[in-house]
């Protein structure tokens, strides 16, 4: 566990001492070590780099891995980014099939659907699964995915067509056509996986789990679901007016903190809330979450707060503290609603534990970003 506030002395570089500004001028060196690491365990991990165009053989041994097809198994949501799922299905369609890539599409129908179809279709003679929606429908796919009897033995593509598309947003994929790109390239990265558990409820988490203000900021954002992405900042500055203390034990990997607290927040993406840059360090190779904490603050540090959250400066502000754990429990007054992934579930007390390189996506590193 690091915690990088109070004790960055056991870090080297102003990264982990909470400089954020200076931190920026080493981000690239910090950032091309931890690529090194994970290109390094990627190599240990799958025997092949290149999938696409030219498929023979399977990325990691395990369940159905005869791979010598060129078939995705397309699971979209039709309904996600004001229904445009089945347009930016078109366009990967289109793009795809002169490439000998042939999708086999399955429309969500309902809520919970894309989980469903992710946890019980054969993959035998899939290439890999392409997910095509926002936040949403990624979350409930990985769930499917984690819930399968064994590890996902193909990689998964992340094709944008949602509101907020944070997952993609922290990878830096662009937009659809980037995104196409990525997987046409072949190339897999891990991706981390938290593993929430509330009383019998198990749950996974691609984004973030939050608890106290975030639940808060989710519940009020629901109710205004009609106005879009702005949703969340309008429901984030009047739950930052209207946030209330709860008390609470919050335990990391090797301490904790009893006190009360306005959020505790742990972050696998950088981005959530559809771009706010909550946790500006996190990354989905890491096998650590992101934890934000704000134990007590004046309405005008957290107007101040609000408005440096979607560059990631308000780690910045006094009153937040920011840690690195790879495991997290809340212990608190039983029922408090949690956040998880952009929905409203779960409940105190919980824990969350990262499931390190739970699944692989199509992410090429070679590609410019742009965030
Ligand atoms: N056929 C359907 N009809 C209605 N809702 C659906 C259908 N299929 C899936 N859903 C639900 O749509 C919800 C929203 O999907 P998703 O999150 O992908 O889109 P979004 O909200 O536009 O994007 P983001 O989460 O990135 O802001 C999901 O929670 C999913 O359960």
């Amino acid at each position: 566990m690091i915690d990088i506030r109070a004790h960055g002395t056991q870090i080297l570089s102003p990264i982990e001492q909470g400089d954020y500004t200076e931190s920026k001028q080493h981000l690239p060196s910090v950032s091309k070590e931890l690529s090194r690491l994970a290109t390094a365990r990627l190599e240990y991990e799958k025997p092949s780099r290149s999938l696409l165009p030219s498929a023979e053989k399977s990325y990691f041994p395990g369940e159905c891995s005869s791979m010598n097809s060129q078939k995705y198994l397309a699971i979209v949501n039709p309904h996600s980014g004001k229904k445009r799922g089945t347009s930016v299905l078109e366009q990967v369609q289109s793009a795809l099939l002169p490439r000998g890539i042939e999708l086999d599409i399955r429309m969500t129908e309902r809520e919970s659907h894309a989980r469903q179809i992710a946890q019980e279709t054969c993959l035998e003679g899939y290439a890999g699964i392409c997910a095509i929606g926002g936040d949403g429908t990624f979350h409930e796919v990985v769930s499917g995915i984690m819930e399968r009897k064994q590890k996902l033995s193909i990689p998964v593509g992340i094709i944008p067509g949602g509101t907020g598309n944070d997952v993609a947003r922290h990878l830096g994929i662009k937009g659809v056509e980037d995104a196409i790109g990525h997987m046409l390239s072949g190339e897999v990265q891990p991706f981390d996986v938290a593993k929430v558990i509330s009383g019998d409820q198990v749950d996974y988490c691609t984004t973030l789990v939050g608890w106290n203000v975030v639940a808060e900021v989710n519940r009020v954002a629901e109710k205004l679901r009609r106005l879009g992405p702005p949703r969340y900042a309008l429901a984030g500055l009047t739950q930052v007016l209207l946030s209330q203390r709860r008390s609470a034990k919050v335990i990391f990997d090797d301490h904790s903190i009893e006190d009360d607290f306005l959020l505790v927040t742990a972050c696998n993406t950088s981005f959530v809330g559809s771009g706010m840059r909550f946790a500006p360090r996190a990354r989905t190779d890491d096998g650590m979450l992101d934890v934000v904490v704000v134990r007590e603050a004046s309405r005008w540090q957290l107007l101040r707060l609000f408005r440096k959250i979607f560059d990631g400066s308000h780690i910045e502000v006094d009153c937040v503290e920011y840690f690195q754990t790879r495991s997290l429990q809340i212990l608190a007054d039983d029922g408090q609603p949690l956040d998880i992934d952009g929905e409203v579930k779960g409940s105190t007390p919980f824990s969350v534990e990262v499931i390190p390189a739970a699944i692989f996506i199509h992410v090429d590193n070679r590609r410019p970003t742009s965030v």
